[in-house]
């Protein structure tokens, strides 16, 4: 959720991931099956596909792990197949071909009746539209999951209580949605996601329909909630700053496959073609950098008794220590000296140099 968080771009964590995709396409289209297994055809840009074949691969060999806990942000512009993605997780949609695990557990091996159990259980799902039940109250649309789940009344009561608290809906529990702002209707749309406990939440644009202000208030909310309750996270967005903000690692999708994976700092200060820098372009680097980023090798000139600041700290949050200091300011984990940031570096980055 922070700067700080880096995970490895590539390598799975140490623990089993709570998701898992391997060479996953979906294709959209006649003999669907056939494109991924025909490396002639696979090879295809999108428009040559469509022209040879009539179809789409909405995603396109993608290969990824979603650690325990992660916010794991999909990212791409319209018609990117991050929806189509995001669906397949599940297997809302059907996948066409590749491996996908839960915690483990072949989820294309598993049938009807589990996938059903797992949907009710281990995941859920927050749209841009809310889909709320408009004849319900706030309480009963929180609640609803854990009826048809068949918990009883009082156990159903309770947990939703404490959800709208965790959600700051306390005291519009009798409401109904109509009652509701948008913002209000999508904290409804997270409790009822967050009511029946799941073990990863998946999002797809819940905020785009809302106005900016609401957007970041909202946007803010996920991250108290995921300090909070510390879930799994699979969030879709078109919105970099969202994807930003909220993402410990962000997967950048462009015609169905996979343009970068990486830690927003990563993506800003390390882009792998110019079709992610100029994606990157406007954001502010030193909100983004951190000072893993732009340290140097001490020189010989340097004098080392300056102040210590640890490698991930945000430049814009190291600024003023910095430019303070007459000296370089030290960068150092674990008790060894990684390198030193100076006035230099420092304003190459807040300068967008
Ligand atoms: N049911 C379908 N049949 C045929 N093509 C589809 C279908 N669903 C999606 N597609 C195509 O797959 C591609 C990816 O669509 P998808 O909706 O996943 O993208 P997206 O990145 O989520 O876009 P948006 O942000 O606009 O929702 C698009 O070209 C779309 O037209």
């Amino acid at each position: 959720m922070t700067a700080q968080l880096e995970y490895p771009a590539d390598a799975p964590s140490a623990a089993e991931p709570a998701i898992s995709v391997q060479g996953l396409w979906k294709v959209f289209g006649p003999k669907a099956a056939r494109v991924p297994r025909r490396p002639d055809l696979a090879a295809l840009d999108r428009r040559q596909l469509k022209q040879k074949t009539g179809c789409t691969a909405a995603v396109r060999d993608l290969s990824f792990d979603v650690a325990p806990g992660e916010v794991f942000v999909v990212m791409g512009l319209s018609g990117s197949g991050k929806s189509t993605l995001v669906r397949c997780l599940t297997r809302l949609i059907e996948p066409t071909a590749g491996g996908l695990f839960f915690e483990g557990e072949d989820l294309r091996a598993a049938d009807e009746k589990r996938l059903r159990e797992l949907r009710r259980s281990k995941f859920s799902m927050v749209f841009q539209h809310f889909g709320l039940l408009p004849h319900r109250r706030v309480i009963d649309n929180v609640s609803y999951g854990l009826e048809v789940r068949g918990e009883n009344k009082s156990d159903r009561r309770r947990r939703a209580q404490e959800v709208i608290e965790l959600v700051g809906l306390a005291g519009s529990e009798q409401l109904y949605p109509e009652e509701l702002s948008g913002g209000m209707q999508q904290r409804v749309g997270l409790a009822r996601a967050l009511a029946g406990d799941p073990d990863v939440m998946l999002f797809d644009e819940p905020f785009s329909a809302l106005d900016p202000l609401i957007r970041r208030e909202m946007q803010s909310e996920v991250v108290r909630l995921h300090q909070e309750v510390g879930k799994t996270m699979v969030f879709v967005t078109h919105d970099l700053t969202e994807a930003l903000k909220l993402g410990d690692r962000i997967l950048l999708m462009r015609d169905g496959a996979a343009i970068q994976l990486g830690t927003g700092a990563e993506l800003v200060g390390n882009p792998a073609d110019d079709y992610v820098r100029e994606f990157v372009r406007d954001v502010s680097k030193a909100d983004v950098l951190t000072l893993r980023w732009i340290m140097r090798p001490p020189t010989d000139d340097d004098v080392l008794d300056g102040p210590e600041l640890g490698p991930d700290v945000v430049v814009r949050e190291a600024t003023r220590a910095v430019l303070g200091a007459d000296r370089p300011v030290k960068v150092v984990a674990n008790g060894e000296l990684l390198g030193v940031v100076g006035g230099e570096e420092i304003l190459a980055v807040v300068a967008g140099v």
